[in-house]
This record gives C-alpha cells, structure tokens and sequence, in this order.
C-alpha cells in the first residue's frame, strides 16, 4: 500500500507538488497520469526516498523508504535518469544491485528472461537499444521480486511487442495481489492498463479513483480529463 498524504514539494519559489493526497491498494493497477511537468516524477522521487518533501508525507506499507528494512524486496521501481554504467554488461549491472541488496544471484537470470533479455545478457549496456533500456530497468525493479512496483513512463521507447508485454505483465503482477504505480503521460496507456486513476494537472490533483468513475459521461479518459482542468492540460503537452 503507498499512502501519498497532503504532500508538497517547492523547488525554490516554484511548487511543484502542491497538498498531494492518494492511496495506491493493492490487487490493482493505479495510473498517474499527467502531462509533462505536473508534478509526476517529484511526487515518485519524494516516494523514493531520491527527494524531500516540502510538507507533509509519502509511506510505503507505513513507513518513508528510508526507513525500509528491504528496501528492493519491498518496492521496485523504474524513474528516468537512474541509469546503469554504459560500459558495464547488463549482466553485471543486475548482479551488482542484487549483490549489494542481498537478493540471490539466480534471481538475476530469471528477471533477465522474464524480460526477453536473456540472449542480450552479456551485452554492454551502451550497446542496448532504448527499448532494451527499459527493458533492463524493469529487470532491474523485479529483482528483489517485490510486493510494489512503482514505473515512471515504463512503455517509453518500447516497440509494440514490448508495450503489450508490459500491459499484460503489471495486469498480471496486480491480479496477484501486488501493488502497481504507473505514471505516464500518455492516456491511452492509462486507460488500457489501469483500474484505478490519480489525474494531476499543476501539481495538483483533479480526479483520483476507478477509472470507470472518472471516465463516466465522458466517452474516454482524453475528454474526462479535459473536463476536468478547463481544458488546460498544464505548462506541458500530452
Ligand atoms: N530539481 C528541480 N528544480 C527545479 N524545478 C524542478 C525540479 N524538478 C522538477 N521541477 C519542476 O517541477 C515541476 C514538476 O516536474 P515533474 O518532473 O515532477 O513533472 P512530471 O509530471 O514528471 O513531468 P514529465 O512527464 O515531463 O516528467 C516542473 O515545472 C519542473 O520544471
């Protein structure tokens, strides 16, 4: 369970994340769906431990991550920036993190093939293509096998064989009664994939809860959302 309570985040006189209220349940995919710059990837870094909050707080199964005994075994998760070494083979990169998490060394075989790259394993990483990347970083978050999955823009720069891989695989994770956050900005994702919604929009939120009750007497999640903020999809694009 991740619990988001009247969190805010000022980067200098600039709010980015402004009284951030919502719940992520388990046994459910949960979309946070915004357009660039409202706020997405601050509210997951302040979530991970990567920043703090200007105010107020962001638990993991009740506690901030840095308080987490198992940090890897409790919640994996994918943020843009966090790269591998470009010289290092993926192999190496995972065996690495599983080493210094204590997770078993097998551990890094299976993730490497449950993502399909279990061929490209004794690649370097500057040789991988950018789906690859993703690919390895979802590698790299299902390590510690754990109950949470937090991805920030998961699908970004995945072929179509690979998006339909990633729909199914968190639909799957969730149906087993584990917890999925996804972020993205592109709302035909969210809707294809999510039960649940948390809108943001200016660092604020503007609907949060099942994505059928958000979309309801809207026709689809793109006219919900518009309806939602006036028309003003934020400082960004779609
Ligand atoms: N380190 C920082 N210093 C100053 N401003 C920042 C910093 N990080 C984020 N911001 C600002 O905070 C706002 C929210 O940014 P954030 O990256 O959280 O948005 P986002 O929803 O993740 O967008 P995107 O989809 O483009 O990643 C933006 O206006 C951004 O410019």
């Amino acid at each position: 369970m991740i619990e988001i309570s009247r969190l805010s985040k000022r980067y200098g006189g600039k709010v980015a994340v402004d009284d951030v209220t919502f719940t992520v349940r388990p046994g459910r995919v949960t979309g946070f769906l915004g357009p660039n710059g409202a706020g997405k990837s601050t509210t997951l870094r302040v979530l991970l431990g990567l920043d703090h909050p200007s105010g107020g707080a962001a638990l993991i199964d009740g506690r901030r991550y840095r308080e987490l005994r198992h940090p890897l075994r409790t919640v994996g998760a994918l943020l843009d920036g966090a790269g591998p070494v470009p010289e290092r083979r993926a192999v190496d990169h995972l065996t690495w993190i599983a080493q210094s998490n204590r997770i078993p060394r097998r551990r890094v075989r299976e993730v490497l093939d449950l993502v399909g790259l279990g061929d490209a394993a004794g690649r370097r990483v500057k040789k991988y293509s950018l789906g690859m990347g993703r690919r390895l970083g979802i590698a790299a978050a299902l390590l510690g096998d754990p109950e949470i999955l937090v991805l920030d823009e998961p699908v970004n720069g995945l072929d179509p064989d690979g998006i339909r891989w990633v729909r199914a695989y968190l639909r799957e994770y969730a149906a087993s009664g584990r917890t999925v956050l996804l972020s993205s900005h592109l709302m035909a994702e969210v809707a294809g994939t999510a039960d649940d919604a948390v809108v943001i929009a200016r660092g604020r939120i503007v609907a949060r809860g099942p994505l059928d009750d958000i979309t309801a007497g809207h026709g689809s999640l793109e006219a919900a959302f518009f309806a939602l903020t006036g028309g003003d999809a934020g400082r960004g694009g779609w």
